[in-house]
């Protein structure tokens, strides 16, 4: 007999698919993030939460949705309640053990899902056997059969999971299989619970099973992988290879310990490597990026940044030479499209590793198109403030090109060279300060002030003799982060008229000097060095 198990999925899968026509090239995607996902600490959903990512998993296109484990609490039986009530896409499951108590709070639960299924296990492992159900084999097989049974006088589409069978004994294994598609177990999950198989003997496994199992082709084989040793999803993979074909994963990984497979690495690694594992899921890809956002948001549960495929990082790239590489032809560094998962673009970031390639694009984009001598001026200042950096903002790389060597080179005449100051509470504050000339002379001076600001000014009023009357100050965040930027702006009297500095630093006491050095330059533009006109043009005198 073949058991009708993907029952219609409209635009996916047509009416009365069989389980030799889903076993051809068809995966499953069974979607544990209700329960398994929740079983993750620090991961409980309410009803309500619960109900946003069940419609956002429709959305995504998964087959099947375990919403809860029915018999766990009333409130899990009332959250599969109204996912069967507003989801209608997907199959709607719940988790019970082989007993009546817990079928019966699955039915219950399950009442109004169009399309349901109820999922029974029982472990079968030597250590469980043992130590945690202490029965006999013998009791083992009886019990599951039973649930099997059991279930299946009430429910069409019934799964089956010997829980611990990557640690189960491989003959024992098949015998209890066997018996539970005798039962009328219309799917057989396998499970590493451990996250304890390899590739290679979880592969083992499901051959095993298909060779050995008789009927084995009636149900559909699932493969169900924890992420303990962080090889989740390459078993899963490997158990597909091996002709299973329902994953049963969860958005983001999340789950028990370290987690289950992640659907969207799943999915994805069977949309890229198609060539090789020959099968395609009925995901949505697109929905990856944006539903693993909602569980994030959710749940408070973060997703690394380095995480594959929905990670902040997954599509950003800030090494110069993959930089270059993507600004040539992008599948130099990316074997997928951003926005095949949702995302939006992928993303060159400038840091330490960039290199000019990077630079001279984005200065383009912001409207700078320099020379390449500019570019190198340019590039010289922003490695220096990206080793002291970590993020560099359009912000920044203006205020590199305004205020640096390229368009600030023509009015500079006394630059930075040292400073150091102290202050604190009954300590005189006081700064020592030293200066290089327009021929590269150095010239030193400290004084004490009002606060360490006021001591940097003096010292450089020393050094510069130039004298000036503060009018305004302000100190502003220009970038944002911990290692933010801080624009200081000075509006200051001189006998010569009234002038406005600035300057960019994430130390804000090296700023407030650099922008009265910006002052005083620009009085010796005005006092004839050079023409102010160039400078007057840009609007900064
Ligand atoms: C691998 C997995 O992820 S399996 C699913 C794990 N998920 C959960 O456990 C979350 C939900 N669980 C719960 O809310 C609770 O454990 C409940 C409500 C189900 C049960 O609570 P309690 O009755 O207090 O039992 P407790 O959790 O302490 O112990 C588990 C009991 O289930 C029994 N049991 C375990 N697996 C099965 C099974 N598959 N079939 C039948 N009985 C089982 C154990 O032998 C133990 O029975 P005992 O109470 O007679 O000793
Ligand atoms: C109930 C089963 C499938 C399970 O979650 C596991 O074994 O990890």
């Amino acid at each position: 007999m073949i058991h009708t198990l993907l029952r219609p999925m409209p635009g996916r899968s047509g009416e009365g698919e069989t389980v030799t026509e889903a076993a051809s090239n068809r995966v499953v995607i069974f979607d544990t993030t209700l329960r398994d996902g929740e079983q993750s600490p620090g991961a409980s959903m309410d009803l309500g939460q619960k109900l946003q990512i069940a419609k956002a998993l429709e959305a995504l296109g998964v087959d099947v949705i375990e919403a809860g484990f029915a018999a766990a609490s009333p409130g899990d039986l009332e959250a599969i309640q109204g996912v069967s009530r507003h989801v209608s896409g997907p199959i709607i499951c719940s988790l019970a053990r082989c007993t009546q108590g817990d079928i019966d709070a699955s039915w219950k639960a399950l009442q109004d899902a169009p399309r349901r299924r109820i999922h029974v296990f029982l472990a079968t492992s030597p250590i469980h056997r043992d130590f945690k159900l202490k029965l006999a084999k013998e009791e083992i097989v009886k019990r599951a059969v039973e649930g099997v049974r059991r279930a299946r006088e009430r429910f069409d589409d019934v799964e089956f999971s010997p829980e611990d069978a990557a640690r189960t004994e491989l003959e024992f294994l098949a015998e209890v299989v066997e018996r539970a598609i005798e039962a009328g177990a219309t799917t057989v999950n396998i499970p590493d619970t451990v996250g304890y198989a390899l590739p290679q003997t979880y592969a083992e496994t499901i051959r095993y099973l298909r060779a050995h199992v008789r009927g084995i082709e009636r149900a559909v084989i699932s493969v169900h992988c924890h992420n303990d040793l962080g090889l989740a999803v390459a078993n899963s993979l490997a158990g597909v290879l091996e002709g299973a074909r329902q994953v049963e994963c969860t958005i983001n990984g999340i789950g028990e310990r370290a987690g289950n497979a992640s659907l969207e690495e799943v999915v994805m690694a069977v949309r890229t490597r198609r060539d090789v594992l020959k099968v395609e899921t009925g995901i949505r890809t697109d929905r990856l990026y944006p539903t693993s956002r909602l569980l994030s948001q959710v749940t408070g549960l973060a997703v690394q940044r380095n995480k594959a495929i929905v990670g902040q990082n997954a599509f950003a790239h800030e090494a110069g030479i993959h930089q270059h590489g993507m600004l040539t032809h992008r599948e130099t560094y990316e074997i997928m499209r951003p926005e095949e998962v949702g995302f939006a673009r992928s993303s060159l970031v400038l840091g330490k590793h960039s290199g000019r390639h990077a630079l001279k694009e984005r200065l383009a984009a912001l409207g700078y198109g320099l020379d390449d001598k500019q570019l190198d001026l340019v590039f010289a200042d922003f490695k220096t403030l990206a080793d002291k950096k970590k993020d560099i903002y359009d912000a920044d790389l203006e205020a590199l090109v305004i205020h640096g060597q390229v368009l600030g080179a023509g009015a500079r005449k006394w630059e930075l060279a040292a400073l150091s100051t102290t202050s604190g509470t009954g300590t005189l504050p006081a700064a020592s300060i030293a200066l290089t000339d327009a021929g590269g002379e150095r010239h030193q001076a400290a004084s004490a002030g009002d606060g360490p600001v006021d001591a940097v000014f003096k010292a450089i009023e020393r050094i510069t003799g130039v004298s000036v009357k503060l009018r305004d100050y302000s100190i502003a965040s220009v970038t944002t982060g911990e290692d933010a930027q801080g624009e200081v702006v000075l509006e200051v009297e001189h006998e010569t008229g009234v002038y406005r500095g600035r300057a960019l630093s994430t130390d804000i006491i090296e700023g407030s000097a650099r922008a009265l050095l910006d002052v005083v330059n620009r009085i010796a533009v005005r006092a004839g060095a050079q023409s102010p006109a160039g400078r007057e043009e840009m609007g900064t005198v």
